[in-house]
C-alpha cells in the first residue's frame, strides 16, 4: 500500500480576480475550495491514474472535515489523527499573477506525534511512504528523518517532497526518491540552478549523499532524473498553464503511481512530467485522459559523457 503523509494539510482556497489591486476592495471573478496540503494532492492524483493509497495526518475542526468528506467522496481512504485547532486555510489569488498565503496550521501535541509515529510504525515491508510538504509548526523538527530511518531499515520505500534541511538529514536513509525543484536544488547547495546541466550536476551530488531516485522539477523548462549510474533529461509539454498550485504533487504521484504499475522507470519519469504539466493546464489536479494526451510530447534522453563536478 502507499501511504500520503501531510501533517499540516489546508483548505485550498482559490480565488480569481481581474487585475488585482492593493489598498482597494477587490471582488472575485470566481472562487473554489480544493483539499490541499502535498500528501493529500499526491493522494488524489494516485486515485484519479486508479493507483490506492490511504492519507495520513492530521485533520480538525469544520476545515477538517470538509476535507474528509471531499476525500470520502472521492472514494480515497484516510486515516488521520483529529486535532482541536482548525486545519488551516490557504488562499491562491489567481489574476495578473499567482500570490499565495499559506497559513500556519493548527499545532500538533506531543500526543499526536506519538500518535502519527505509531501509524507509521504499523507500516511493512514493500509498502511506500510518500513525506510531502513543511513539518506541521512546533512538531519535531526531524520527524522526516525519524519516518525515513525507521521505514528504510524495513525495507519500505519512501518518497520524501520537502526542503531546506529536512531533505538533506534524510539522504542517509536512502530515500527512494526526491524531487526537490532547481530553486531548492540550488538552495541547498547555497548556489542558483538555471540550467540542465547544472540540475544534473547538483541533483548527483544529492545521489552521492544517499537519494536513490532525483527529479530535479524546472518548472517550463524540464526536468533531470539522475539514478545512481545515469543521468536522464526530458522536455516537459507546451500549454497554457492555469494553475501551478499542486503541479509538483502531481509529478510525484505521476512517478510512484507509474513506477508502482510498471517498474520502469522512464516510463514512470515520463508520466511525472505528463502529470505535473496537465496540473499545470488545468483548474484543479489533473485528470488521467490528460496525462494520457500529453505524455506523447515528452522526449527523454540520456546524458552521456558525463557531467562535471
Ligand atoms: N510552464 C510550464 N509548462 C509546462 N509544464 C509545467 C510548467 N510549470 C510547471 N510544469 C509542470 O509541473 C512540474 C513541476 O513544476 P515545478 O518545477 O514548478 O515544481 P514545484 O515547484 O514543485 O511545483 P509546485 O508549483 O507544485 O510547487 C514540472 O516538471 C512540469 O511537469
Ligand atoms: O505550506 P506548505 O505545506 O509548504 O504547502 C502547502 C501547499 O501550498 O502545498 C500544496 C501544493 O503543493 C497546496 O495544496 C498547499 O496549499
Amino acid at each position: 500500500m502507499i501511504y500520503t503523509v501531510t501533517l499540516n494539510p489546508s483548505i485550498d482556497y482559490i480565488v480569481e480576480v481581474d487585475q488585482f489591486k492593493v489598498n482597494q476592495l477587490n471582488r472575485t471573478k470566481r472562487d473554489t475550495k480544493f483539499p490541499g496540503g502535498k500528501g493529500i494532492n499526491v493522494s488524489r492524483v494516485l486515485n484519479r491514474i486508479n493507483v490506492d493509497s490511504i492519507a495520513l495526518g492530521f485533520l480538525g475542526g469544520f476545515t477538517g472535515s470538509f476535507i474528509q468528506d471531499f476525500l470520502k467522496g472521492e472514494q480515497i481512504q484516510t486515516d488521520f489523527i483529529e486535532v482541536s485547532e482548525d486545519t488551516r486555510i490557504n488562499v491562491k489569488l489567481k489574476s495578473d499573477s499567482e500570490t499565495e498565503i499559506n497559513g500556519l496550521g493548527p499545532s500538533i501535541s506531543s500526543l499526536q506525534y506519538e500518535q502519527i509515529l505509531e501509524k507509521i510504525k504499523q507500516l511493512k515491508s514493500g509498502d511506500t511512504i510518500i513525506l510531502a510538504g513543511n513539518v506541521a509548526p512546533n512538531m519535531p523538527s526531524d520527524f522526516y528523518e525519524t519516518v525515513s530511518k525507521e521505514c528504510g531499515n524495513k525495507g519500505i520505500d519512501v518518497i520524501v517532497d520537502t526542503s531546506g534541511p529536512s531533505l538533506l538529514n534524510v539522504l542517509k536513509h536512502k530515500p527512494f526518491l526526491i524531487k526537490p525543484n532547481h530553486h531548492e536544488l540550488g538552495e541547498i547547495f547555497e548556489t542558483e540552478v538555471h540550467t540542465i546541466e547544472e540540475a544534473a550536476l547538483y541533483g548527483k551530488k544529492l545521489v552521492a549523499l544517499g537519494a536513490k531516485h532525483v527529479i530535479v522539477s524546472m518548472a517550463g523548462d524540464g526536468a533531470v532524473l539522475c539514478t545512481s549510474d545515469k543521468i536522464y533529461t526530458a522536455n516537459v509539454p507546451k500549454g497554457n498553464v492555469v494553475n501551478s498550485v499542486g503541479a509538483g504533487d502531481s509529478l510525484v504521484a505521476g512517478f510512484v503511481g507509474t513506477y508502482k504499475k510498471t517498474g520502469n522507470l522512464l516510463e514512470s519519469f515520463k508520466f511525472s512530467i505528463a502529470s505535473g504539466s496537465a496540473t499545470a493546464f488545468s483548474a484543479d489536479l489533473c485528470q488521467k485522459a490528460d496525462i494520457e494526451r500529453l505524455v506523447s510530447q515528452i522526449e527523454v534522453s540520456e546524458i552521456t559523457g558525463g557531467v562535471k563536478g
